[in-house]
């Protein structure tokens, strides 16, 4: 009865008459109208993220964060001829980057202002020049077919022994990864306050970005960074700079071959688990398990899928990101629960951030009887 209701809408939309006419008729005209207006910026998402990038590139936002400017002192400051500059502008105003102030003069638009001081954004828009290339042929990507850039660009995600990863490998994406890591800290540590514990270890931490962030908000939290040994050597740097080496200690080492160190009462697995297919996934949350004290927390955070209001985000954008890079997936809340329950967790709780679209959290306890 269901499906019949369906194949009876499928077959009237792609009726051209009943297209035609849906689109005259007063009733149906708005929701024609949003409909092909859904369609066409599936079509032109790419146009509109180039001039994202190109307003990225030029440093637009920077500029005009300062004061609003006419597009022939922008053309002056961007060294592009006025009828380019004009160009941009209009776009940018267009997809709400920019804003008109008065008749001749440009300042941030809406979204352009939340770009202000939001550099793991800004590094994430150059990053995508990798991830479209790589996309270009979306049905030789599912495929299987050819090599793609994303693959060497995180290169524990291929075949071979991660820990043998030299700082030249893990260079650029630890780099990209604590450039966008204040935007997860935030969310993270808002959703779950980690002053409650003693020690926490970060696995697959990074350069100690959201470490950093976690011993900033709890002074008295001493706080442990597990990640390829080449990573860790970055973190150690990081903790140095930052006057934590008195509560921060660095482990190098390979989350799926190495036992994790035992002491803490928090474990924290960030952006982490989707990198990883089920095996691998258990594989790690086995480890997390035995190293976790009998009533420490697991924490889990990172994009999750059917996120409330940003499906897209999970399913079609880290679906063919993860695709592109090699592995894993962005998994529901569901999901990730019952490879929780596989790995001897219960107690499994969700905990609401106000961006749900950058990550979910999840924490767990270890089983009892596990
Ligand atoms: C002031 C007046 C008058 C009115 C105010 C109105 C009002 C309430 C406005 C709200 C303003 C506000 C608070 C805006 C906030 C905007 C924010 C926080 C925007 C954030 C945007 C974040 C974006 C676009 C994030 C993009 C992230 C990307 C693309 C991440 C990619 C991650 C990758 C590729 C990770 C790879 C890692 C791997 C391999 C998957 O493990
Ligand atoms: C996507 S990054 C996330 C980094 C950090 N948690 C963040 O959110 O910014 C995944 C991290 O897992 C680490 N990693 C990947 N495979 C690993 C392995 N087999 N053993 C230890 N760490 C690993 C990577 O080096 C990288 O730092």
């Amino acid at each position: 009865m269901v499906d019949r209701f369906w194949s009876v809408r499928d077959r009237l939309m792609a009726s051209a008459s009943f297209r035609r006419w849906a689109a005259a008729f007063p009733l149906t005209r708005p929701i024609a109208r949003r409909r092909s207006r859904d369609l066409f910026d599936l079509c032109a998402g790419f146009v509109y993220s180039q001039v994202l990038l190109a307003c990225v590139r030029l440093r637009l936002f920077d500029i005009l964060a300062e004061h609003s400017m006419t597009a022939h002192e922008l053309s002056r400051r961007l060294g592009m001829a006025e009828e380019a500059t004009e160009r941009l502008l209009r776009a940018a105003v267009s997809l709400r980057l920019l804003a008109r102030r008065g008749d001749d003069r440009f300042g941030l638009g809406p979204l352009g202002a939340a770009l202000v001081g939001n550099p793991g954004v800004a590094a994430m828009v150059e990053h995508h020049a990798m991830l479209y290339d790589d996309l270009r042929d979306p049905v030789a990507l599912l495929r299987g077919e050819g090599k793609t850039a994303l693959s060497s660009y995180w290169p524990y995600a291929g075949a071979g022994h991660p820990s043998d990863l030299t700082a030249g490998d893990v260079s650029s994406y630890t780099a990209l990864m604590a450039a966008s890591q204040p935007l997860i800290a935030e969310e993270v540590l808002g959703a779950y306050p980690l002053n409650r514990h003693r020690r926490l270890m970060d696995v697959g931490g990074g350069d100690g970005a959201f470490l950093a962030a976690a011993a900033e908000r709890a002074p008295d939290l001493e706080v442990v960074l597990f990640d390829l040994p080449a990573v860790a050597e970055r973190a150690k740097l990081r903790f140095q700079s930052a006057g934590l080496q008195d509560r921060a200690t660095v482990i190098g080492g390979d989350f799926l071959s190495n036992p994790l160190p035992k002491g803490a009462d928090a474990l924290s697995l960030v952006r982490v688990l989707h990198d990883h297919d089920d095996c691998e996934a258990l594989t790690i949350l086995r480890a997390a398990r035995q190293a976790l004290a009998p009533d420490g927390t697991l924490l889990i955070a990172e994009p999750m899928a059917e996120a409330p209001g940003a499906h897209p985000v999970g399913d079609a954008y880290f679906g063919f990101y993860l695709l592109a890079m090699g592995r894993g997936h962005a998994r529901t809340p569901h999901e990730i629960t019952d490879l929780l329950q596989r790995a001897g967790f219960s107690s499994v709780r969700r905990h609401a951030t106000a961006m749900p679209l950058l990550t979910g959290v999840i924490t767990a306890s270890p089983a009892k009887s596990a």
